[in-house]
């Protein structure tokens, strides 16, 4: 019963682990992105600012340098016409921004003239390729822009960055270190775009934005889906072992069961669908001790509980039987019987072992107790009202569990109850 109720406890709380488990699946699933989300912001006025621009005829000047204004005009002549405004992003440590966490960036750039696209350069440092003192050696990762969505905050996956082919080629960069690197990167460049052309061009940076997320919305996927397996796997694993555990205990309980039943004389199939009660007493018969019988043992052998029998049997039943019929024998055997059930204790089995003989299955019972038990029995047994001048008295033969076999506990009681025949009876006698 209590292994019952402990297999159910648990299953209760897998139940409760499941359920918590599925309302943080559907909370994760649910989450805002923006939650899982983490920025960079880079204010373009906080860092020193550089214009260049190439060899040829081109001018660059600034509009207004503090608030980083600055205006191309820019001359075809020259075989690759640009201008650059150079933002320097190195910290008071010497280090640059480390923005290879982040999976998008957001520019905010205010343009005015002709051209439709912007060049945006995050250079990183890399000492594989960097050489001191040549910053032209940062690597030129790249993006074009178009213009017209800069105003507003223009977002570029930062996946849609890539090397520029000229730095690559002019720096000889074998292909392992071709890929876009953003571990270290110390400037941030804008420049106008390879379609430019001739003209006037202002351009005024006012601020980046990255953002990365903790958790990508695949990689929340796979965590939910792999403690949902994980979770699985372990019920799989509790529930194999669960069942072995109950198949040891039914075994066991089986084992016991045969020997309980050779013991109570019960040839298992043909008594299976006895009653439990005997009909003359209303008593239990031997099938209906057989629980107690089991627990008993089982508390015996499993935290030594003290377990006792007390054999009953009416003195000179014979002489009753012979001298008053048959049918007194019986109600006799009857009163006897509830003479007994009235006084035993709550926690104790009684039932008619076979012709007018009872016992008493005493679970948690020392040898004393059963025996102060025996005597208050015997004693009501003595003072019952019967409807004749026999006097009714019985004899007590009480034993306690000294090993793990029935059949030596009932033998030590019946030995004693022998005994107390012996000694005269209406007597209550311990095995030794
Ligand atoms: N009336 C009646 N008698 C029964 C029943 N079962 C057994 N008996 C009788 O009980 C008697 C038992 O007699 P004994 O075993 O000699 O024992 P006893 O006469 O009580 O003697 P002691 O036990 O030594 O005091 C026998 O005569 C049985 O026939 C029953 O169900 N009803």
């Amino acid at each position: 019963m209590s292994e019952e109720h402990n297999v159910r406890s648990k299953m209760t709380s897998v139940e409760l682990v499941l359920g918590v488990l599925a309302v943080l699946s559907v909370i994760l699933l649910l989450i805002p992105t923006d939650l899982i989300k983490f920025h960079k912001t880079l204010i373009a006025s906080d860092y020193d600012a550089h214009l260049y621009k190439d060899n040829g005829l081109s001018e660059i000047r600034w509009l207004d340098q503090e608030k980083q204004l600055w205006e191309c005009v820019l001359n075809d002549q020259h075989i690759t016409p640009f201008c650059s405004m150079q933002l320097d992003i190195i910290d008071e440590h010497g280090k640059g921004i480390n923005l290879s966490d982040y999976d998008s960036m957001t520019i905010w750039l205010n343009y005015t003239g002709e051209a439709e696209h912007l060049r945006v350069y995050l250079r990183n440092r890399n000492p594989q390729y960097f050489v001191l003192g040549d910053i032209t050696s940062t690597k030129y990762n790249v993006v074009e822009v178009p213009v017209s969505q800069l105003k507003d905050g223009l977002v570029i996956d930062m996946n849609n960055i890539n090397v520029a082919d000229w730095w690559l080629s002019s720096h000889k960069i074998p292909l392992q270190l071709s890929r876009p690197e953003f571990e270290d990167v110390v400037y941030l460049e804008i420049q106008t775009g390879s379609q430019s052309r001739e003209g006037v061009h202002q351009i005024q940076l006012e601020k980046v934005e990255w953002q990365g997320a903790w958790l990508t919305q695949a990689a929340l996927y796979k965590i939910i889906i792999l403690v949902w397996i994980m979770f699985i796997f372990a019920i799989l694993i509790y529930r194999i072992v669960a069942l072995n555990i109950q198949l040891k205990n039914n075994q066991r309980y089986q084992k016991e069961l045969i020997s309980i039943n050779d013991f109570l004389n019960l040839k298992n199939k043909k008594f299976e669908d006895l009653a439990k009660t005997d009909p003359l007493t209303g008593l239990h018969n031997r099938l209906g001790i057989r629980d107690a019988l089991y627990e008993g043992l089982n508390n015996w052998k499993n935290q030594r509980q003290p377990f006792s029998f007390v054999l009953i049997d009416i003195d000179h039943f014979k002489r009753l039987n012979d001298t008053y019929g048959h049918d007194m024998g019986d109600k006799v055997l009857q009163l006897t019987a509830l003479q007994l059930g009235k006084n035993i204790r709550r926690t104790d089995f009684l039932a008619r072992w076979g012709g007018e003989e009872f016992i008493l299955v005493c679970p948690n019972t020392t040898l004393d107790e059963a025996e102060v038990v025996a005597e208050f029995l015997r004693d009501k047994i003595e003072h019952m009202d019967i409807d004749s001048d026999h006097a009714i008295t019985a004899s007590f033969g009480v034993s306690s569990m000294s090993e793990p076999d029935l059949k030596k506990l009932f033998k030590s009681a019946d030995d004693a109850l022998y005994q107390a025949k012996e000694q005269g009876r209406n007597r209550v006698v311990t095995s030794i």
